[in-house]
């Protein structure tokens, strides 16, 4: 199939105005086209994207004034990117025009004002996980504390004042060289808070990523930052909804969710489980794709019959943001590197609590139970048959 742009442009470009109005209403919760949701950055923002070929997209949720709490606004940063060099380049080579388009996009987002950015899995190089193969893509794995992409995080995170969640795949010397897909939390002030790793493998089409490391064993963090309490359910996390349960539990406000996924498999997923979590758990979560078509030399087979082939598919980027209430952003492109900014309240998590009761009405003892039950072998599930 060839590939579009977005759903909003195919929206815009075939429903007359005044419907486009109630259909925007219905998907996103709102007007997206009423001027108040957008920010309005320095004329500089645009020339910058501009040379960097980068769409840049902006929000705005509101929240109601409190009387005994001050609001507390902050911007939220998601980027999704392309590969830069050919997947046979040199990994270093591959590596660093990564860290290096990267660090350009942070810079605008510095200049958007943004407080809390989090990049696609594994941001720093393709997603090769499709070819089974350990050797060269292992090499990109560093030490999450001091590898070379936590070192340039570090120092932007310090120079722009950003806290950065940094998912890379993690090296760690100290355990045997084990592998693991990890995000890394950078505070503004350029230390490293700590890291959270992929609770859920998926073993889905040709995402093997079973093949090259486990399920972590971190639980589900929560990083107090200057910016709010910020969580990361990495990629396949997304599809099971007591990981982000428990990221709530544990006292999110945003929930970033860095992935990558491709469009034959999951883009009819894609807008719901996000925005779901952000309902249920009343925080904001934020669901970032990566763009484009990667290329490997040798070819890998998927297991379904088609014949063997050089590509994973298109990653339909796609990124948004979802408010604890269910509004949501509009989506970056389907198709080129994007930065989305999303001002937020986070005043908005306990008022969407209140007005609904969620956690309130949220029974964990009941299903505390119930799921200490099931996991027991002598578990029988609870049907009744008509006698
Ligand atoms: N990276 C990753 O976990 N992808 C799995 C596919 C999906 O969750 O859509």
């Amino acid at each position: 199939m060839a590939q579009f742009n977005s759903i909003e442009e195919i929206l815009e470009k075939y429903i007359p105005k005044e419907e486009l109005q109630k259909v925007h209403r219905g998907l996103y919760g709102f007007d997206i086209q009423d001027p108040s949701h957008y920010l309005k950055f320095d004329p500089k923002v645009k020339g910058l994207a501009d040379q960097l070929k980068l769409e840049v997209k902006s929000f705005r949720f509101p929240a109601l004034a409190e009387e005994l709490r001050k609001p507390r606004i902050v911007r939220i940063g998601a980027i999704q990117n392309s590969i830069v060099e050919p997947t046979d380049a040199p990994i270093r080579a591959q590596r660093d025009s990564l860290i290096k388009k990267i660090s350009s996009y942070i810079a605008v987002a510095a200049e958007c004002g943004v407080n809390a950015l989090c990049m696609q899995e594994t941001w720093n190089m393709p997603f090769a996980f499709c070819t089974r193969e350990k050797h060269p893509w292992t090499q990109f794995a560093e030490s999450a504390e001091d590898g070379p992409t936590t070192q340039a995080m570090r120092q932007l995170a310090a120079r722009y004042n950003m806290v950065i969640v940094s998912p890379i795949l993690e090296r760690d010397e100290s355990h045997g060289d084990t592998v693991w897909n990890t995000a890394v939390v950078i505070s503004n002030t350029g230390k490293v808070i700590g890291k959270t790793r992929k609770n859920h493998i998926p073993r889905v089409g040709d995402f093997n990523e079973s093949t090259y490391y486990m399920e972590s064993e971190l639980g589900h963090p929560v990083f107090d930052t200057q910016f709010g309490r910020i969580a990361v359910n990495i990629c396949y996390g997304r599809h099971h909804p007591q990981n982000w349960l428990m990221y709530g539990v544990n006292g999110a406000e945003i929930v970033f969710n860095p992935s990558a996924t491709v469009d034959s498999l999951s883009e009819a997923f894609w807008p719901i489980e996000a925005r779901n979590a952000a309902i249920a758990n009343n925080y904001f979560s934020v669901a970032i794709n990566r763009v484009g078509t990667e290329n490997f030399a040798h070819e890998f087979t998927s297991g379904d019959g088609r014949s063997a082939h050089h590509d994973f598919g298109h990653f339909y980027g796609s990124s948004y943001v979802t408010a604890p209430n269910g509004a949501r952003s509009p989506g970056l492109s389907r198709v080129s590197d994007g930065l989305l900014v999303v001002e937020a309240d986070l005043n908005l998590c306990r008022q969407v609590k209140d007005q609904w009761g969620f956690r309130m009405t949220q029974r964990l003892d009941l299903y505390a139970e119930s799921l200490a039950k099931a996991v027991k072998p002598d578990f029988q599930p609870q049907i009744i048959a008509e006698k």
